[in-house]
């Protein structure tokens, strides 16, 4: 049984995973190797969970309990975490050395998880010492607002994995969809080409961004334009799935937007940057660049 899980990496999304973990009762460490990174997660929590309470939906007491199940490393502290949860940047260099390291710190039976956007699971699977218990739980940003975990089950994770992990999200009362391994499972296999195209659109001069994102928002129904929503997903992991579905599946019509290269060369990453499509100030409500 899932008791203790350590969340590798402590951004956006990890501080969102680690938060909802916890309010629903499991002790969770937040690893990252920024300092900052760390004391952000822990700032950002700690907001997220305020406004809750200031809003009815928590009482102050769940609120302390939250918190006092947290605790925040910059490295994993002990083997007997029962599930790692990955949510490093989306790099597949990076996650799968961290997951082969981190399959030789933790304890056996201990469950590895990956956030990951788009990677191959098998990729990463076969990278550990454990095949069998590595699996992706795709969480959605913001974690805590948002209802749908993807799971990704490689072509070597085992039943009991999936039904450990499928209890896990019932627990923290998220809806689960299962997608089989290939580039960008569904979410993003669908999602990202359409961001793509409004990069595309701001970059062939056909429109704004605002009004781009507004055609999208009024004409289609969207809560967020297009170029918000990448924004706030983060120009460089959206780069990344890009890459990720046209290598994967060798197809052209994945090429990703010249535009959106110079922007996360120019360090242009969106939201967490101050900067993307929109500029932002110490809020989170945008202006047009
Ligand atoms: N941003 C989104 O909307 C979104 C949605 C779903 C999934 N994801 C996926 O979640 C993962 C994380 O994305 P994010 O948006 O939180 O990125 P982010 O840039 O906000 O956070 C990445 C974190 O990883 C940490 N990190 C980097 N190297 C590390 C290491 N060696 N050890 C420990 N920590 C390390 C960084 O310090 C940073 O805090 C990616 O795989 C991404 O594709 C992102």
């Amino acid at each position: 049984m899932i008791q203790q899980i350590v969340v590798l990496g402590g951004g956006q999304m990890g501080n969102g995973i680690a938060h909802v973990c916890a309010q629903a009762g499991y002790a969770v460490t937040v690893v990252d190797i920024s300092e900052k990174q760390r004391e952000l997660a822990q700032a950002t929590i700690t907001k997220n969970l305020d406004r809750s309470v200031s809003k009815g939906n928590l009482s102050e007491a769940a609120k302390k309990e939250t918190l006092a199940r947290l605790s925040f490393c910059d490295a994993i502290p002990h083997r007997d975490f029962d599930l790692l949860i990955e949510a490093v940047t989306e790099n597949v260099v990076l996650k799968t050395k961290l997951l082969a390291d981190a399959s030789h710190r933790l304890k056996k039976e201990a469950i590895i998880a990956s956030n990951t956007s788009s990677i191959s699971l098998t990729q990463l699977a076969v990278a550990t010492d454990r095949p069998e218990q590595v699996i992706g739980m795709h969480f959605m940003n913001p974690v805590p607002l948002m209802q749908l975990v993807e799971v990704i089950r490689s072509l070597t994770t085992s039943e009991a994995t999936f039904q450990a992990v499928a209890e896990v999200i019932e627990k923290i009362g998220k809806t689960m969809v299962v997608s089989q391994d290939m580039p960008g499972f569904i979410v993003n296999r669908i999602l990202m080409p359409m961001i793509n195209e409004a990069i595309y659109s701001l970059y062939e001069g056909i429109a704004t961004a605002e009004d781009i994102d507004r055609a999208m928002k009024l004409g289609t129904n969207q809560p967020m334009g297009p170029l918000a929503l990448a924004d706030l997903i983060g120009l460089d992991t959206c780069l990344a799935i890009m890459s990720v579905l046209h290598e994967g599946f060798s197809d052209s019509k994945y090429r990703p937007c010249p535009l959106l290269r110079n922007y996360v060369n120019a360090g242009w990453l969106g939201r967490k940057a101050g900067r993307g499509f929109y500029q932002y100030g110490g809020s989170v409500s945008c202006q047009k660049t």
